[in-house]
């Protein structure tokens, strides 16, 4: 389990099972060569929405009234003992401007966009969002008033606002990715004193695409959760140290969502909240039954090697599931042992062999009490 840690290949031992991240981006993990190792990549969805969309409403507060440029301001001249003195003159210097009634972009109307855009509308903002895979699920909880736009461009060309809450994936927009999604031609079309808040990732802003827009602009802002080279003493950012997802409550949210996603997969089998996996819903597993689960890669004639070895020594497949997602496929065999003295390290070790599996594991014991077997004989509880 881990949190932002910068997982590294050689950090992931063969006695890994699974990798579960407490939170929403997996960026900071090598997903696609644990996909070959056979290795599920879990993340918490939606457990620290609340406290980054918390943050989120904190950056437009803090992009519409200067009032963090006001407190350093007190301070020097609480300093120089002449605050009570100077307040009412300097608070011109500090001027800002209302939420209520401007127009908020939200792109990316996930868990925490959409949570974003409902809280947003109570405040009296108009809304726009754009999100070309929203699911039904988040789209039943956005205001119904919300305004849908069919590109970035679109959605931020009228905006006083605009949040990014999209994941980062490393290849530029052409490629699929979204690294520097917000370069010169989007920034180029934002209004002149438009308020950019990023609490997804820095790496979605290309740095100095915005530095040139700020300077040149005067009025705009970016608030962002993220360090920056390049932006962090700009005198119209405000970069705070990666707090999004940093409360009590989302810490816990995330800890125990992890945790019993693990459980579920260590103990049963099934996989939820994967972003490498299929998903795949099991019951626990019969105390007379044991389990046996494959990953193998998704092509034709694996599963026929993989079904072959049980047929080989006889041994009753009770029920089966084989669920594939991109490159890979995971197969749920539930066997029943009686009457066979077979050692099922070796069926794992054959099952495993075959050209095209990446991974097994037997799991078996009473429920609550299950563990995988490792292929060198080690024992993961
Ligand atoms: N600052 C923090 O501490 C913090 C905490 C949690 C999440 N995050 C970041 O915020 C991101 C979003 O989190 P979430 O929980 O809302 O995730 P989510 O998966 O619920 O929502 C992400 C949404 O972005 C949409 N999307 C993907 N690519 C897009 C694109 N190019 N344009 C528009 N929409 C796009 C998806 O369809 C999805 O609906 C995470 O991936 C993570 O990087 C940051
Ligand atoms: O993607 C996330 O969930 C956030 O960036 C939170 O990261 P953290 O748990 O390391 O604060």
């Amino acid at each position: 389990m881990l949190r932002s840690h910068k997982l590294k290949e050689d950090e992931v031992l063969p006695s890994v099972r699974a990798i579960a991240r407490c939170g929403a981006g997996t960026n900071n993990i090598p997903v696609p060569r644990m996909t070959e190792l056979g290795i599920p990549v879990f993340n918490t969805p939606g457990a620290n929405a609340n406290a980054v969309k918390e943050l989120v409403l904190c950056g437009l507060m803090l992009g519409s009234r200067r009032i963090i440029d006001g407190i350093n301001h007190m301070k020097d001249l609480g300093k120089q003992g002449v605050a009570r003195e100077r307040v009412e003159k300097d608070k011109a210097m500090f001027g800002g401007r209302e939420i209520k009634g401007k127009t908020l972009a939200v792109i990316g109307l996930g868990h925490i966009g959409a949570s974003t855009a409902r809280d947003a509308r109570t405040l009296g903002m108009k809304l726009v969002g754009y999100d070309p895979g929203l699911s039904v699920q988040s789209a039943t909880k956005l205001p119904r008033d919300m305004e849908l736009a069919d590109s970035i461009l679109s959605a931020v060309a009228n905006a006083d606002y605009i949040s990014l809450n999209i994941p980062y994936i490393k290849t530029s927009p052409e490629e699929g990715g979204t690294h520097g999604i917000i370069g010169h031609t989007i920034i180029r079309h934002c209004k002149p004193d438009a308020v950019i808040l990023n609490f997804a990732r820095g790496e979605l802003v290309d740095s100095m695409a915005m530095k040139e827009f700020l300077d040149k602009s005067g009025e705009a802002r970016y608030i962002s959760d993220f360090p920056d080279d390049e932006l962090w003493n700009h005198p119209n950012t405000i970069i705070v140290p990666h707090l999004g997802a940093s409360t009590g409550e989302a810490e816990d949210s995330a800890a125990s969502m992890a945790a019993e996603t693990l459980r579920l997969y260590l103990e049963d089998g099934t996989v939820r909240h994967s972003v490498n996996f299929p998903n795949a819903s099991l019951p626990a597993i019969s105390p007379n039954n044991i389990r046996v689960t494959v990953v193998n890669k998704n092509k034709p004639g694996v599963l026929k090697l993989i079904i072959e070895v049980f047929a080989k020594h006889s041994l009753n497949i009770v029920q089966q599931i084989n669920h594939s997602q991109g490159e890979i496929a995971y197969n749920v065999l539930d066997i029943d042992p009686d009457g066979t003295d077979l050692d099922f390290k070796e069926l794992q070790k054959e099952l495993t062999m075959n050209e095209g599996v990446l991974s097994s594991r037997i799991l078996f014991g009473l429920p609550g009490t299950g563990y995988s077997r490792n292929i060198d004989g080690q024992y993961h509880v």
